[in-house]
């Protein structure tokens, strides 16, 4: 039974030669699979058996590799049970039945409705960011509209983040790379007009994706709130099922922080998804489960580098093997293959 679940994540890792995602996946979970890995190769070798003491140290390496306290204790508790009910005492049938764990999080699916964006059947789709400033909403809004323009889709974004200085000429320096075009208001200017002067563009021109940067900061919480609420009642008066996506942009270096952000935000924006960046630099790659776990909202984008192309679908099976793939790998041992 183990194999053939492990069977079909190597295929679907490995299913799609063409798709350089794959690869892209791979190489951008190097440091979490290196952090990860190592932690739990330590855990393995120091137990040949596996009891109690075993699964206290192995809550404790999911918690330091980041997958979250309630995760950590929910997959540990549901271990114990299986190791029972299989009566498995090989550590290595063990690890494969963490991987397992890991994945069913997420559904084996691989890339459900639940982790693809949405888009409107027709008028404009609109997809509003959020997020703190310097996580990464620029550069993923970049990426982005560079991607649904290849896809051939019309794009127009909106420079509504009008409190950083800059903030307005980085999103237009993205719109010409993409050669998409923006809509902007002055720096310091109302950024609700400038999102409906977008919508107003958008209906008129009949794009299919409109995408909104907003400010990562105001001067405090509660006006950030004020104006999201704000932006989103202009959206919903021109466009009543829009929009179709609230984004929030997470910094995945951040581990536990991110987190936590993304609770706060969670508390007052209605998010639909989340965009977990910089999983290339980090070595906390199992905050991706705890996020599932822990706020039930799904991660739909994950940033994988810095280049225009580095951004993919979240897809549990490709990460999963991407986080584990020694594991996945080695030989089946002699208990499973009875
Ligand atoms: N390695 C890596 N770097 C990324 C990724 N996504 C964004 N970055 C970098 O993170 C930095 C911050 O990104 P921005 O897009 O400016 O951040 P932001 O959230 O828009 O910040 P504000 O515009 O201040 O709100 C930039 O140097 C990006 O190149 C990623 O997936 N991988």
């Amino acid at each position: 039974m183990i194999m053939g679940f492990f069977d079909r994540i190597k295929k679907a890792f490995g299913g799609k030669d063409e798709n350089a995602e794959t690869e892209k996946y791979d190489a951008a979970l190097e440091k979490s699979r290196d952090s990860f890995g190592a932690r739990l190769n330590k855990l393995f070798a120091n137990f040949r058996t596996v009891d109690e003491d075993f699964f206290d140290d192995l809550e404790e390496t999911l918690i330091g590799a980041d997958v979250g306290f309630e995760t950590a204790v929910r997959i540990t508790d549901e271990l114990r049970d299986e190791v029972k009910l299989r009566n498995v005492h090989d550590s290595n049938a063990v690890a494969r039945v963490i991987v397992q764990k890991l994945v069913d999080l997420y559904g084996e699916s691989g890339k459900d409705e639940d982790n693809s964006l949405h888009f409107a059947e027709e008028g404009p789709t609109v997809f509003l960011f959020v997020g703190v400033n310097g996580a990464g909403k620029t550069t993923t809004i970049g990426k982005l509209a560079n991607r649904l323009h290849k896809e051939g889709k019309s794009v127009l974004l909106a420079a509504a983040d009008t409190f950083r200085a800059g903030a307005i000429q980085q999103l237009q320096v993205w719109g010409e790379r993409d050669d998409v075009p923006v809509v902007a208001g002055p720096e310091g200017g109302d950024p609700a007009a400038v999102v409906y002067d977008a919508v107003v563009r958008a209906k008129k021109e009949n794009t299919d994706v409109l995408i909104v940067d907003t400010a990562g900061r105001l001067q405090n919480k509660v006006n950030l709130m004020n104006e999201l609420a704000k932006i989103k009642r202009v959206i919903q008066r021109e466009l009543p099922d829009q929009p179709a996506e609230v984004l929030l942009v997470v910094d995945g270096t951040t581990g536990q922080n991110a987190l936590s952000q993304a609770k706060e935000f969670n508390q007052t924006t209605e998010m639909t998804g989340l965009v977990l960046t910089k999983l290339d630099g980090s070595g906390k790659g199992g905050i991706v489960l705890a996020v599932r776990n822990e706020l039930h909202v799904p991660v739909k984008l994950v940033g994988l580098g810095e280049g225009i192309d580095d951004l993919a679908d979240f897809e549990p099976t490709k990460f999963v093997y991407g986080l584990f793939k020694g594991l996945i790998d080695a030989p089946e041992t002699e208990e499973e293959e009875k």
